[in-house]
């Protein structure tokens, strides 16, 4: 089976009325091959509006979600608010959330649960740093951040993730890894899900490469046999390049 190129952009914090009405009207005029899946991550506030201005085949998704379905927790976001706004995609465990506010890699498995069993897409991000990498550390540290999700879940929930590898010393740093070092790294987090969830799983389960990707890297990226798309950051705020990357996928 075939899995569907996706392209995620992660806006971040990043955006404003005026930056977000430029990017939905480029998504709404632009177009790409029927082939190539879009998902566009606006901050929280603006979820609700780009989820009714953009075009019905442009997923949105949230950049964080909580685990408890209502209560006192300040500042978060339910599953439930969400699904209520008919957001479809939630990121999870994207590194900044992971070095910035703490999330521990057992918290990331408990997230990832809570929006699946909400009913909501996952796309869920792991990556080494660079002195993880520099110390031979790569594949211990992702195989120890998906093992953490996948203890949480059962072979049919595996349907609805998709995993982002985000290698940290590639991300906001114009350091993009090469189509080898991106090539490798999801083509052993593909034989971990084949040993340790399902054949099945590893052969439909997406796997993204995120960091520093571009219209100027995409092309030779995509050309890999194990990578299923993209998770961008800064150029999914350009609307041509953007959709230059989309179309690096016919
Ligand atoms: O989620 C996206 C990644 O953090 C990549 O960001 P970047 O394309 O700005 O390096």
């Amino acid at each position: 089976m075939a899995r569907k190129f996706l392209v995620g952009g992660n806006w971040k914090m990043n955006g404003s009325n005026q930056l977000v009405s430029q990017l939905v009207k480029a998504l709404n005029e632009g177009s790409w091959s029927s082939n190539v899946e879009c998902v566009i991550a606006p901050p929280a506030p603006y979820l609700a509006s780009v989820r009714s201005g953009v075009r019905e085949a442009v997923g949105v998704a949230a950049q964080n979600v909580w685990v408890d379905p209502k209560g006192a927790f300040t500042g978060e976001t339910s599953t439930e608010m969400l699904k209520d706004l008919k957001i479809d995609w939630v990121i999870i465990g994207h590194s900044e959330r992971r070095s910035i506010y703490g999330e521990s890699d057992e918290l990331v498995g408990k997230k990832v649960a809570a929006a699946l069993k909400a009913g909501l897409k996952v796309i869920a991000c792991c990556g080494e740093s660079e002195s993880e990498r520099d110390a031979n550390k790569t594949t211990e540290v992702v195989f120890r951040q998906i093992k953490a999700i996948a203890d949480q879940l059962s072979a049919k929930d595996w349907a609805n993730i998709v995993i982002a590898y985000e290698p940290v010393w590639a991300i906001g740093t114009g350091k993009v890894a090469t189509p080898q070092q991106a090539q490798e790294v999801h083509k052993e987090i593909r034989d971990w899900l084949a040993k340790n969830v399902a054949s099945e799983v590893a052969e439909a389960t997406r796997i993204l490469y995120g960091g520093s990707v571009s219209a100027k890297s995409s092309p030779d990226l995509q050309k890999e046999k194990d990578i299923d798309g993209f998770l961008v950051g800064g150029a999914s705020l350009k609307d041509k390049e953007f959709l230059e990357i989309l179309n690096s996928r016919q």
